[in-house]
């Protein structure tokens, strides 16, 4: 190396002075090449005793200095530009102008762009016609060129890694967007700024219709900002996938597609695209970056925004599955709520839907309170899908059929192996309704021990699986329902009452059918309509006898019952009314067949064509029905009268297949 032979023939303790605080600068990663130049001239002012020293540097037409050390001086640029011209040093007018670079000093170093840019080294001399130590000079420009060439390299990695940061930390952020045009925002402002640009575009491919729709597109109001998709710079890069530069003057001028920066109101000077391609292989787009501030953008500029683009396809593609997904989801909640309806325009119904109205939004409470069947599950349900939850779950729980020893897994759930038949995790309704709602259903049912942990929870909101120890938090709505007088349970201390307190908040009463008048025929006819869509066949429509047939009817509480007889009738009735002959099955309590299948009543003869398995599980059936519409529901009761425990009622009910 050259320089070394400089740096050998100085005064020992000169060059130690020289290298010593250079030595310090070039192990301290956060050094500036700037930096390392300061050190050297003021090293070598100090040697020379210099008034002052400095480099300057060509960019465009204007001499800058880079580094500069002493007092501020007007720049000698005429004689800087002749020791230019000449390639060689001039002492004039009290500067001595050195150029730097030197053709032995690029050989040293290697080819390299940086210190291709012209440079002089100025040093103002302390009296007039003194010369500086020729020796000191050239070890000090030789020293320069070295160092210099590391610091550049040095500078070049740190701002490439710098450069690896900024992009990492900004890719991490765009995770977090969920609207696509704010997403596509951050990642051009994103760009704009790695790269030191005006401005940066996305344009998403529009596959089918051949073009790119521009975003953002600042300036364009209204319509998104759309071009064909062959056509210039950004069309190149789609169909060839390559990076592309292009800078006005030096590149052709048709490449350009001026008609965007027309409508951008805006003048492109330069540009780089690189292709978008999300991760399986399929190009989503071009990524474009426009007018450098300062100069042209170069390599680097390109393998950046090259990096970007690679983060950038991956995000926009998941942020698209992700807005694909949300608006299948949304689709879907919209069509299960609109099947979610409150019918009745009794007074007591239009109440409730009033209250629905009033309570849904908050996370209050609710108690429903009413017979069996008479459409609790179908006000809870009406209730999420208009609160703020409706796109999470709804997850009903039967806590009648459940006995204590399964209640605490079926709610909390539990570890593997807490118990002999635990051979997996699983989580607990708590767990499956988070976000969403719980619906509790005949809650007076629950054993006093099943009370106590409910209340824990709801309390703490907080639970933990059976043989777990990790307390889960629970963001979850309860309501609950009940046909049982829960009231009369807590002063008789079946219920516990601060359970009941933390219950009842809201409580919603559910008269039973016959107390609901025309809503009947308004449950009728709805039921009629959504089989009749099941179906695939025009809805019946009720004649004067089925109506008065309706209305003379002794209807249970239980809007079942209508139900079990419309959904027969819609399949049974060819003609387009339906007739009161058509229900008189409906007026026979006593009847075998109402059981829940799509057939009429038969008679014995038919009963018998069934065979004598089919026909005693109907038989069952009626009877079991029978028993639970006598007790109005009451489970307790209707077991009792059939002489069966209340859950082995509901363990047969199961058996054959009753709701
Ligand atoms: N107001 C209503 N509008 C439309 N359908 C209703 C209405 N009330 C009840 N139903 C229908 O009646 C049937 C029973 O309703 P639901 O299951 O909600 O009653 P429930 O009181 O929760 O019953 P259970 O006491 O057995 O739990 C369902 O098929 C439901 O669709």
């Amino acid at each position: 190396m050259h320089w070394e032979r400089d740096i050998d023939a100085l005064d020992p303790q000169v060059a130690w002075r020289l290298l010593k605080p250079l030595l310090e600068l070039l192990t301290d990663p956060k050094t500036l090449p700037e930096q390392l130049l300061e050190v050297l001239l003021a090293e070598l002012r100090k040697e020379l005793q210099a008034k002052s020293a400095g480099v300057v540097r060509q960019i465009g037409h204007d001499w800058i200095p880079v580094a500069w050390v002493g007092p501020p001086r007007d720049l000698c640029v005429d004689l800087i530009a002749e020791s230019m011209d000449q390639g060689k040093r001039i002492d004039q007018q009290g500067w001595s102008v050195i150029p730097i670079l030197t053709t032995a000093g690029i050989a040293d170093a290697g080819p390299h762009q940086a210190l291709l840019v012209p440079q002089t080294l100025l040093l103002e001399q302390p009296t007039p016609g003194t010369d500086p130590d020729d020796r000191l000079v050239t070890a000090m420009v030789r020293l320069w060129n070295s160092c210099g060439l590391f610091a550049e390299r040095f500078g070049e990695a740190r701002r490439r890694v710098e450069r690896l940061q900024q992009m990492l930390d900004v890719s991490a952020q765009w995770q977090q967007f969920e609207d696509p045009d704010s997403l596509l925002e951050a990642i051009a402002g994103a760009a704009t700024e790695l790269l030191e640009a005006e401005r940066a575009s996305i344009f998403l491919w529009d596959r089918p219709r051949k073009k790119l729709i521009g975003k953002p597109a600042l300036g364009v109001d209204g319509s998104p900002l759309e071009v064909e998709d062959n056509v210039g710079i950004v069309g190149a890069v789609l169909h060839s996938g390559r990076p592309r530069r292009w800078q006005a003057s030096s590149d052709e001028e048709a490449e350009i597609n001026r008609a965007v920066d027309l409508r951008l109101q805006f003048v492109t000077r330069s540009l780089v695209a690189v292709p978008l391609v999300a991760q399986d292989g399929k190009s989503i787009g071009v990524f474009e970056v426009i007018n450098k501030r300062s100069g042209a953008f170069d390599d680097e500029d390109v393998d950046s925004l090259t990096r970007l683009a690679t983060h950038a396809a991956a995000v926009i593609h998941n942020n698209h599955l992700r807005c694909t997904a949300i608006q299948s989801r949304d689709r879907l909640v919209e069509n299960v709520a609109g099947e979610v309806q409150v019918i009745g325009e009794s007074p007591p119904m239009v109440a409730l839907r009033a209250t629905i109205k009033r309570v849904a939004k908050t996370d209050l409470a609710l108690l429903i309170l009413g017979e069996n069947g008479t459409g609790k599950e179908v006000l809870a349900r009406s209730v999420h899908f208009q609160s703020g939850r409706r796109s999470e779950p709804f997850v009903a729980v039967n806590c009648a059929a459940l006995v204590e020893s399964l209640l605490e897994s079926e709610l909390f759930g539990h570890e593997k192996g807490a118990f002999t038949d635990a051979h997996q995790t699983r989580p607990g309704k708590f767990e499956l309704a988070s976000g969403g709602t719980l619906f509790l259903d005949e809650i007076g049912d629950m054993s006093l021990g099943g009370q106590a942990k409910l209340l824990r929870v709801l309390e703490e909101k907080v639970i933990v699986r059976v043989g777990g120890s990790t307390p889960i938090p629970v963001d979850v709505r309860v309501l609950a329902a009940t046909n049982q007088p829960l009231a009369e349970m807590v002063r008789e201390k079946k219920f516990r009452e601060d359970l009941y307190f933390r219950l009842n908040v809201v409580v919603m009463d559910l008269p039973p059918l016959r107390e609901r008048g025309d809503d009947l025929l308004r449950l009728a006819d709805y039921f009629l309509k959504d089989f009749a869509s099941h179906i695939g066949r025009q809805p019946l429509k009720l004649s004067e006898s089925a109506v008065r047939s309706l209305r003379q009817h002794r209807w249970s509480g239980n809007i079942r019952e209508l139900r079990n007889v419309m959904e027969r009738v819609s399949y049974l009735c060819s003609g387009d009314t339906l007739e009161a002959e058509d229900l008189s099955f409906a007026a026979d309590p006593g009847r075998i067949a109402s059981n829940g299948s799509h057939l009429p009543a038969e008679s014995l003869e038919s009963i018998a064509e069934l065979g004598l398995t089919e026909a005693t599980r109907r038989y069952q059936i009626g009877l079991i029905e029978q028993a639970i519409d006598t007790a109005q529901g009451n489970m307790t009761v209707a077991a009792e009268s059939l002489g069966l425990h209340r859950s082995n009622l509901y363990r047969k009910m199961k058996q054959l297949g009753i709701q």
